[in-house]
């Protein structure tokens, strides 16, 4: 996967040579490509913003230096184009699903604003020739898109195959599928400052476990995410084909 990232701030992703993220760019499985926006800028001060039309506090980012910037990293009469991905807290939801979509991308360009954000026509000029997601990683302002491209970088980078060593954790996990939140995990001592480790764990009796397992996954989903349990008792209910 070619991943491409527009930014004003490129030593913010520099976190992208760390760990997982790091041994998947080196290994090959990912072209990680940082941009600096301002260098499709011309004038003295490098700017990149405005005031914004129609008044309001703060400063708008010009088009022209992220069309420049677009065009340079997929050129218009170029064979492909990739899928670009603008944080904003407008956006629709990033979740594990997207994840897994993005994950299947062959190339994935990010667009990480500041300031009120970027001007919307460069959006529609993207959309003119690629797809434009405009994606929100939660109901939370941030002060820039940089965050919120680790987040889904991440996210998405650990799902190719080869760039974690056990595929399988991926099925267990929280949001991975069933609806449910991941159950509680404990490893050596089996007891620690007074705390012990639940016996089922130590019985050796996997149908046992499995089973405490779900009840725990169901306890902690009903406690912290009851909007998932009633979504994940549609579906064990078979209420969640188009017919209902
Ligand atoms: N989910 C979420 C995204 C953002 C975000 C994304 C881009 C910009 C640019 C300026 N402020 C921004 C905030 N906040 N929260």
């Amino acid at each position: 996967m070619r991943l491409d990232v527009v930014t004003i701030f490129p030593e913010y992703l520099a976190a992208l040579d760390v760990s997982l993220v790091g041994k998947a760019a080196k290994s090959g499985l990912l072209d990680i490509n940082l941009h600096d926006l301002r260098e499709w800028t011309h004038d003295r001060h490098r700017t990149v913003d405005d005031t914004p039309y129609g008044g309001g506090a703060g400063m708008v980012m010009k088009p022209e230096p992220w069309g420049e910037a677009l065009d340079a990293i997929a050129p218009p009469d170029g064979p492909t184009q990739p899928r670009l991905i603008v944080p904003t807290p407008a956006g629709r939801p990033f979740t594990q699903e997207l994840a897994y979509e993005l994950a299947a991308e062959p190339w994935l360009a990010f667009a990480c604003g500041r300031y009120e954000g970027i001007d919307a026509r460069v959006a529609s000029y993207a959309g003119e020739r690629m797809r434009v997601d405009e994606v929100s990683i939660g109901d939370y302002v941030l002060n820039g898109g940089e965050v919120a491209v680790l987040v889904m970088v991440e996210a998405i980078a650990r799902l190719l195959p080869g760039v974690i060593g056990n595929p399988e954790s991926l099925s267990e996990e929280s949001h991975s599928g069933d609806g449910l939140l991941e159950y509680p995990v404990y490893t050596k001592p089996p007891t620690w400052r007074g705390h012990d480790v639940p016996d089922v764990l130590l019985s050796g009796n996997h149908g046992l476990i499995a089973e405490w397992r779900h009840e725990e996954s169901v306890r902690r989903t009903a406690e912290r995410r009851p909007d998932l349990l009633a979504a994940w008792g549609d579906v064990v209910a078979g209420k969640d084909d188009a017919s209902s």
